[in-house]
């Protein structure tokens, strides 16, 4: 009977026990459903998510982890990285998150942070979902320190700090004043030092000065003290306890140096994708019966190794009592005081940590220093209004979008030279346009054979109605374009050819004058000799098809000077020379077209659009790959937010550049413009928005800057060849007509062309047609992007 009684007696004490513990927790937690959690006294043991207890007790935690499950990789090559992870951080302590390289930590902080998306899982973060409208995350309430610097290199410090500043909702002499604490508490050098010419440690430390800079509920820092000195990394321990004390603040902080985080209230220790443990540092000391956290983790580590199952070990699954009891601050966060030496793949520590005295926070001048508070908006605030805004019509706020705007701007002032050669870059391309293409070749070679001036090159005839030395009478008639080189055999006249040094033979027959003569007198009844003989011969090299036909055509054009003019000295009409077919003033155009003013359009467009993709087709890429993407994200910033900036700016120097190049074009150089210039104008910017829209394509979909331009290069001749720029698309076989309006270069092409040398209005179909389609294309190149852009957050 007596064991039997004791027991009882044993349950009877577990069960109060249990009892005090949930009511401990409750008093920490404020829980107000005491229903909920008496049915779930073991706290995460099952959460499934979805129940109003769950709910409760996911909002009262800073950060709920539950079932997370994430994978790099497609199916066949996935890389798992989160295997069914929990992890719960309660409010107003610090959660030191250790584990070795590669083991997932980073991942599993951007899925906290919102900037990626779990596979499967849970994750709830100041009492919502990550990324969900109202939660705040990603937004101000996270202050997010990534791994990489993540810092505009050619931001000044103060810069900087305006630019988070700005986009977390503060005022400029909010700013300031939390600048001056932050230059102060972590040692930074002057606020003008760009961020660029700083130590790697000093940057490190603007990186976390941005992380505090709004005094966030909720500070993520990515390993804040790799690089550090151990004064000022005590130093920013010391903070973080100080922040925390009054149990508004959390912080999650991955550290290799894995002794430092013996002030961490719970440490996480992380393997494989979940966590082996999630307790205090002195219990997990005690528990396992160990000096320091690293001998903790071999041997948690050996435990799972050994067994291949994590689940009797995995404390995780269970929020530990222990750790929350830290709410209370009874248990205070110790601080080492031993050199723990670090295995696995941490580094080494061996510096004895200091500990805090009062809780004020310890510059490196070891000056107790409070620093100052951040004034909370009230929700009728200005900023807060301006965020309820933002979040019913997901618009942006001021505050974003001057830093977004500034940021484009500043990026752009300080890289002068490049802003130079892009104005410079599309006034050289029109002049060189203008100069180079569409006028007529000139100082062409032509070997000229004049059999009937007895092979000499001496040429008599008179200008009036003789019959004599009719030849050199029509060479007469040949313009200047052509230098004439006179041979005396036609063999030798076409071997000049042959070798290129003309570009061909005339020839003039021996008795080329009577011939002639002969052919008009007897007309219908001149023999097939007479015809022949009074016939001038021409070999041409037609091998340059341009100047083939430009010859054949001044040939032509010289005889018909010679007979118009022969006729009208005779006193004949002079038409009875030309061919029965009268070319009268055309209706478009002139009657010497120029090929300049039939490709001037599509150059000017080609010119535009192409300027465009090229500045923003690394645009995304420069911010993604130095990691100030994500950051920007994580502080809050949307991706449309984002392209919207990029638009703007990169709008004002599409103006520039339109402005010079129709300036140019039209102006300077003089091509043709019988239309209106407003309407030139609204095209030629609207096809450069959508070159801006095209770039912000490839900018989301590459991951490099290199594969970013060859997609740019790549595109480019693809579209000019196919978008009737130099060569009519009528010309075209009919499948890649078709394929020629589906660009966006085309319809507009023709649009500009109709325009300029037709002078048509907006409102003929060929016109408004280029405006439309140009404005679909944008419409479709920004949808596309947001959809990209939205897709890679995950
Ligand atoms: N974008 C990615 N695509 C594919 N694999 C990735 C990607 N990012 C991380 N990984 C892989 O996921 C694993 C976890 O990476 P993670 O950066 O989360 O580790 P970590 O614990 O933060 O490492 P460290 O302490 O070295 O920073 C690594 O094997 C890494 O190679």
């Amino acid at each position: 009977m007596a064991p039997k009684k004791e027991a009882t007696l044993n349950l009877q004490q577990q069960q109060q026990q249990q009892v005090l513990d949930i009511e401990r927790i409750k008093r920490h937690f404020s829980w107000s459903d005491p229903n909920a959690i008496s049915s779930e006294p073991a706290m995460a043991t099952n959460n499934d998510g979805g129940t109003a207890a769950q709910w409760n007790r996911n909002s009262q935690a800073a950060v709920s982890v539950r079932h997370a499950f994430k994978t790099y990789g497609k199916k066949k090559n996935a890389i798992p990285v989160l295997n069914n992870l929990m992890m719960t951080v309660p409010k107003g302590t610090i959660y030191g998150l250790l584990g070795a390289s590669g083991c997932g930590k980073t991942t599993l902080l951007s899925c906290i942070v919102g900037r990626r998306r779990l596979d499967s899982g849970e994750i709830f973060v100041l009492g919502g979902k990550p990324g969900t409208r109202g939660s705040g995350v990603p937004g101000k309430r996270v202050g997010y320190m990534p791994q990489e610097i993540a810092l505009y290199g050619e931001f000044s410090i103060r810069e900087t700090m305006m630019y988070f500043g700005w986009i977390f909702g503060m005022g400029t002499k909010e700013i300031m004043e939390r600048l001056q604490f932050l230059l102060n508490f972590l040692d930074l050098p002057s606020e003008k030092r760009l961020v660029k010419n700083l130590s790697g440690g000093q940057q490190r430390r603007v990186s976390f000065a941005v992380a505090l800079m709004h005094d966030p509920e909720l500070l993520i820092l990515d390993e804040p003290t790799v690089g550090v000195d151990p004064l000022l990394r005590q130093s920013i321990w010391n903070h973080l306890v100080h922040i925390t004390k009054a149990g508004q603040k959390t912080v999650i902080i991955t550290t290799h140096y894995i002794e430092e985080a013996r002030q961490a209230h719970t440490i996480g220790l992380m393997r494989s994708g979940h966590l082996l443990a999630e307790e205090s540092p002195s219990v997990l000391l005690s528990m396992y019966k160990c000096i320091s956290l690293e001998e903790v983790f071999l041997k948690l580590s050996r435990m799972q190794s050994q067994k291949g199952e994590i689940s009797n070990v995995n404390f995780s699954n269970n929020i530990s009592l222990h750790a929350m009891a830290f709410g209370s601050k009874m248990d205070k966060p110790s601080s080492s005081q031993e050199g723990g030496v670090v295995g696995l793949n941490f580094h080494q520590s061996k510096e004895v940590l200091i500990n805090e005295s009062n809780g004020s926070v310890f510059t490196l001048n070891q000056e107790p220093y409070d620093p100052p508070q951040i004034k909370r908006n009230k929700p009728n605030d200005e900023e807060s209004c301006q965020d309820c805004c933002a979040n019913l019509c997901k618009v942006t706020t001021k505050g974003k979008m001057k830093a977004l705007l500034t940021k484009n701007f500043l990026r752009m002032w300080r890289n002068v030279g490049v802003m130079l050669f892009i104005f410079a870059l599309p006034v050289m391309q029109v002049i060189l346009f203008c100069l180079a293409i569409g006028r007529d070749p000139t100082g062409l070679n032509l070997a000229i054979v004049n059999s009937e001036m007895n092979n000499t090159n001496i040429c008599h005839w008179e200008d009036s109605c003789h019959f004599t030395n009719l030849g050199c009478r029509y060479l007469s008639h040949l313009n200047d374009t052509m230098e004439k080189t006179y041979y005396t055999d036609l063999e030798e006249a076409k071997d000049a050819v042959r070798v290129g040094k003309a570009w061909g033979v005339l020839y003039i027959t021996e008795n080329f004058t009577d011939a002639f003569v002969a052919r008009v007198a007897l007309g219908r009844d001149a023999d097939d000799e007479t015809i022949d003989q009074s016939e001038i011969r021409v070999w041409l090299d037609m091998s340059n098809q341009q100047i083939g036909i430009m010859l054949n055509r001044d040939i032509q054009l010289a005889y018909r000077a010679f007979a118009m003019d022969l006729l009208d000295q005779c006193g004949n009409n002079p038409k009875l020379g030309d061919v029965p077919i009268q070319f009268r003033e055309p209706i478009y155009g002139t009657m010497n077209p120029s090929f300049t003013d039939f490709v001037a359009p599509g150059v000017i467009l080609t010119i535009v659009f192409f300027l465009a993709v090229a500045l923003t087709s690394s645009a995304l890429i420069i911010e993604r790959t130095e990691g100030l993407l994500d950051r920007s994200w994580v502080a809050g910033v949307s991706p449309s937010e984002i392209l919207f900036s990029h638009v703007i700016t990169q709008f004002v120097v599409m103006c520039g550049q339109t402005t010079l190049v129709l300036i140019f074009m039209l102006v300077v150089f003089g091509v043709t413009n019988n239309g209106e210039l407003f309407w030139v104008i609204v095209l030629t910017l609207l096809q450069g928005m959508c070159g801006m829209c095209f770039g912000f394509l490839i900018s989301s979909v590459c991951e490099l800057e290199r594969n970013a331009i060859q997609l740019a290069l790549g595109s480019f001749y693809p579209t000019l060849l196919l978008s009737g720029v130099i060569w009519p698309i009528e010309g075209m076989p009919i499948v890649l007509r078709y394929i020629s309006l589906c660009l966006p270069l085309t319809l507009a092409t023709t649009s500009l062309r109709s325009i300029l040398t037709r002078g048509w209005q907006i409102t003929e179909m060929a016109v408004y047609s280029g405006f439309l389609s140009t404005l679909a294309w944008i419409v479709g190149f920004l949808i596309l992007t947001l959809l990209v852009l939205q897709a890679k957050r995950g």
